[in-house]
């Protein structure tokens, strides 16, 4: 297999890049460009020279033997002073080198996959920990990364593997076509198992982490939505105007409060019997959008709202009717109660996203788990053995496919495409 470099450390120019080599030749390069192979696991300062013998830099290197590496393989890294010219003159030094080439986005944890220092969902949680912009993504990147939800699964599929034994021995002795000879507690502990896979299924998803929780302005026209979105928002992004009708599109901004990943959506005004064909348009949108919010702002009469949306009391600086059962009481124009309401918000994010330390499942997981929830739910009342045996196999095959034991190389391209080079 080749052995692969790259630099590590962001675009130069920077303090300081790094840049890995994986693979067999790694011990061979580094001495070809230090001079020598120093001891392992100890950072040391070295000349680096090309092959002509002109000094490439001063640097820091690392020589990391393998197994017991992020890769797997020989690795060693290369602290280079982080300048373009420096970086390029390495990596030319490197590319010349027989056995060496440059490494594909993702390659370097697809080799640890491969080795086996890495199951699949630790690999996803690596990917999420790298995209991770907010604090709860963080959390949950850093948890899944660290495989809190591949121990899970293995404790799962260890329990699997119990059920599958005990109905193999009934097989064994001949019962083709009853179950009595299993142990008492089998149906118990198959739905036990089912229960807990289920209330992981429970849990917010990655999408929803990643995507943040959507908040949907909604109301009549003039109720004031774009105002209140500009202001939550703190910019003039949404058009204001004292015509009924102003907004037509859906407009929609991300922002992170207090670590919660949010998207606010501005919507058309809610009216019936309009002619205009545009603002026709628009209330289907915002109709649309109602349906796939997590949170719904109600601007408008209270309890006219779509069920469950939080009562806002708009233009609060304005006499008017009041709204006894509002939950926030906000001006746009003053500013009055916008905190109030970002406290709200945040609150009830909560209770839509993880818990400190929970992992989120993203939809392949899920798919997974659904699957071996579904087998454990139809062989809870199964009387077959030969029946059962397969059930079990199968949801076996599930966790498999959650941690990669079983994979597919379609997938692991369309996993491993999602890093960067050097990662
Ligand atoms: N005094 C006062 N006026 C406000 C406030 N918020 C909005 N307005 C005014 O109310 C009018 C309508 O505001 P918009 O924010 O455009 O209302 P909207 O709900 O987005 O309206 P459509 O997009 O047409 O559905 C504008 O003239 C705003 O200046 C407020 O807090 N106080
Ligand atoms: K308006
Ligand atoms: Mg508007």
């Amino acid at each position: 297999m080749d052995t692969i470099f790259a630099l590590s450390s962001g675009a130069p120019p920077a303090g300081i890049a790094v840049v890995r080599i994986s693979g067999s030749h790694a011990r061979g390069a580094l001495e070809r460009l230090a001079g020598n192979v120093p001891q392992p696991r100890r950072a040391t300062a070295a000349t680096l020279r090309g092959a002509e013998g002109g000094a490439l830099d001063r640097a820091l290197v690392l020589w990391l033997p393998g197994p017991r590496t992020a890769t797997g393989e020989d690795i060693a890294e290369l602290h280079l002073h982080g300048g373009r010219a420096v970086v390029a003159a390495v990596e030319t030094e490197l590319a010349r080198m027989p056995g060496l080439r440059r490494a594909q986005a993702g390659e370097f944890t697809r080799r640890a996959f491969a080795n086996g220092r890495i199951d699949l969902a630790e690999a996803e949680g690596l990917a999420d920990l790298l995209a991770a912009e907010t604090e709860s993504q963080r959390r949950a990147a850093v948890a899944m990364a660290g495989g809190a939800l591949s121990r899970q699964v293995e404790v799962w599929r260890e329990r699997v593997l119990e059920l599958s034994a005990a109905v193999e021995a009934v097989l064994d002795f001949g019962d083709e076509d009853d179950v009595g000879g299993l142990p008492a507690d089998f149906s118990r502990r198959v739905g036990e198992l089912g229960t807990d896979i289920d209330a992981w299924l429970a849990r917010p998803s990655a999408e929803r982490l990643r995507d943040g929780v959507r908040v949907v302005l909604a109301g009549p026209p003039n109720a004031g939505k774009s105002s209140l979105f500009n202001a939550l928002l703190d910019t003039e992004a949404a058009i204001v105007t004292d015509i009924a009708g102003t907004t037509r599109d859906v407009i929609e901004r991300p922002v992170a409060v207090e670590g919660v990943p949010f998207v606010l959506v501005d919507t058309a005004g809610l009216r019936s019997g309009g002619t205009d064909a545009v603002e026709i348009i628009g209330i289907e949108r915002a109709g649309a959008e109602l349906a796939r919010a997590d949170i719904v702002l109600w601007l408008g009469a209270e309890g006219e709202g779509p069920a469950g949306a939080v009562e806002v009391a708009a233009k609060s600086d304005l006499p008017g009717p009041s709204k006894s059962g509002a939950v926030a009481t906000v001006s746009a124009m003053t500013g009055a109660g916008i905190a109030g309401l970002w406290r709200v918000l945040v609150d009830r994010a909560g209770s839509l996203l993880l818990v400190p330390g929970e992992v989120a499942l993203n939809q392949r997981q899920r798919a997974a788990l659904v699957v071996a929830a579904d087998e454990l739910r139809h062989a809870m009342g199964e009387t077959r053995p030969l029946i059962l045996a397969e059930q079990l196999r199968l949801a076996r095959l599930a966790f498999d496919r959650l941690t990669g034991r079983a994979s597919t190389e379609n997938m692991l391209d369309g996993l491993f495409g999602r890093f960067c080079i050097g990662k």
